[in-house]
């Protein structure tokens, strides 16, 4: 049994659950403890009475257990790479790569943990002096999605660790197995019992905990757009500072001047890999007219290649989708898309088992063409390896239609002309816009977020993730 760590200790829970392989589902990777809300009220308060000393710890102290848990991510990415293969579905080497990029996180706010950051300003009064400082924000809860099972919990603990923060990490209730690995890491990374915390359990009761006890000062959250809104009206009746990433519905324009190979490249990546479960995966491909048969034609014979199969088999293309729930959203979808009329061009089926013979969550990927975009299918992020192509009659209409989406977190553009590539950077409504590359593959070290209904408040990442995990002190001396 893998149990939750409360106040330092492994605590077992009233309840369990089973951690399955979504490309092999007799295979039960482990039972996992499920807290209830009283251990959640646990670890909150075991969270709250170690802040106070983590918050005055030495940068050193901060830099030594974020390296040493980094560095241990790192040494061990094989394993944890299976581990993450096998409980979310994602292929081998982009789990080993999700592992790394989280071993990479944990150094770099190591790194950050060193590099304080304060200001000396001059007061405008005579003999007064200024001091601009950042003090932890205290206790953060943590929400994690099953899409990323180590680089999200990562990318949240390691800045909320750094800057002096104690932490309750509730991750997806699909994929606790990193997120034990992640508390197991920490804990004998020299962490003091209760700075680091981890209940796994049901997001309507140990996440509720979260949001609603009065000792936790922030909740970062990744995950659905009507869980995030729930979490933004749980923290504003209290005044919690709270941060969300949630979902996307990113373009990709390919414009007649791209580079056919490029494009489609850049389509497959960032459509279909990790089984389109990516927020920022493109989901919409949006066309010009002097390309767009070529262009359909080319994917439909690149998607032919793909293998889809066991995550964890050399070769496989495409893991399974997460889960059956996932797989009948993704399959709703397929069924909505032919009856608004579009065109399935490829894929879309659904296959019970891989080649082997086993049973699991298995859909090939699906393309549609002929769509228009007030389609469900362009307007509502699926979550799976689905994809439209949106026809356009040139830049200005495909930067209209790339912009015709509720949702700002990416979007993508192939071309060979610089000038549509410098207008497209300017003009595309979303946090993160990439030339002549797939829209989901981002740096670990830089900004993360989007605009719109994708995201609230600061960013995640890089050095402006202490925006979010501390608070600014501006202090007056009369001298
Ligand atoms: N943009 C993204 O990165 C992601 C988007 N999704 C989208 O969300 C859909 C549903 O997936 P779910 O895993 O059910 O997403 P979700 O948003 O319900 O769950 C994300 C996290 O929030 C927690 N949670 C759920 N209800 C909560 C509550 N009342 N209070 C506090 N925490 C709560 C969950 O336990 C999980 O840890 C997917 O089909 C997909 O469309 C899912 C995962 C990631
Ligand atoms: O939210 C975590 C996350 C999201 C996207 C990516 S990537 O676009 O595939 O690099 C990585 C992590």
């Amino acid at each position: 049994m893998f149990k939750n760590l409360i106040g330092g200790e492994w605590v077992d829970g009233p309840r369990s659950t089973r951690n399955i392989n979504p490309s092999d589902t007799r295979d039960v990777i482990g039972e996992y403890a499920q807290a209830d809300a009283a251990q959640a009220r646990d670890a909150v308060a075991a969270a709250a009475q170690a802040q106070r000393a983590w918050g005055q710890s030495t940068p050193q102290q901060r830099f030594d257990v974020l390296d040493a848990a980094g560095a241990e991510i790192l040494a061990r990415r094989a394993e944890l790479g299976d581990l993450l293969a096998r409980e979310e579905g994602k292929t081998l080497p982009e789990a080993v790569g999700e592992v790394v990029r989280a071993g990479n996180i944990f150094k770099f706010f190591a790194g950050e943990a060193l590099r304080g950051d304060g200001e000396l300003v001059p007061s405008v009064r005579p003999g007064v002096g200024v001091e601009v400082t950042r003090e932890p924000v205290g206790v953060v809860g943590l929400i994690t999605p099953w899409n990323f099972p180590i680089a999200i919990p990562a990318w949240k603990i390691a800045p909320a660790l750094a800057f002096g923060n104690a932490v309750v990490l509730k991750p997806a209730e699909l994929v606790p197995g990193s997120a034990w690995a992640l508390a197991d890491i920490l804990q004998r990374a020299g962490l003091p019992g209760g700075v680091f915390n981890l209940v796994m359990g049901r997001g309507s009761e140990v996440g509720q905990v979260l949001l609603d006890d009065a000792r936790v000062d922030a909740i970062s959250f990744t995950g659905s757009v009507p869980t995030g809104q729930r979490i933004a009206a749980a923290c504003v009746a209290r005044m919690a500072k709270f941060q969300l990433e949630m979902g996307g519905k990113n373009p990709m324009v390919v414009l007649d001047d791209a580079d056919l190979e490029v494009a489609v490249s850049a389509a497959v990546n960032s459509g279909f890999f990790s089984t389109g479960q990516r927020c920022t995966a493109s989901s919409r491909l949006i066309v010009t007219e002097g390309i767009h048969d070529r262009f359909v034609e080319a994917m439909a014979r690149r998607m032919a290649t793909l293998k889809v199969d066991d995550a964890r088999k050399p070769g496989t293309d495409i893991g399974p989708v997460v889960d059956e729930r996932q797989l009948a959203q993704d399959l709703e979808y397929i069924a909505l898309g032919q009856s608004e009329g579009a065109r399935l061009v490829a894929g879309g089926e659904a296959l019970e088992r891989n080649a082997d013979g086993a049973p699991g969550h298995y859909l090939r990927p699906a393309l549609f063409a002929d769509t228009t975009a007030s389609m469900r299918i362009n307007r509502e992020e699926i979550f799976g390896p689905v994809v439209s192509v949106l026809r356009a009659k040139d830049y200005e209409e495909a930067l209209a239609l790339a912009n015709d989406t509720p949702f700002g977190l990416a979007a993508g553009i192939a071309t060979t002309s610089l000038k549509h590539a410098t207008h497209f950077k300017r003009h595309a409504q979303a946090g993160m816009v990439m030339v002549n590359l797939p829209t989901a593959g981002v740096d670990y070290h830089v900004p993360f977020g989007g605009r719109k209904a994708s995201s609230y408040g600061p960013r995640e990442q890089g050095r402006h993730a202490a925006q979010f995990y501390t608070t600014v002190k501006t202090a007056y001396t009369q001298a």
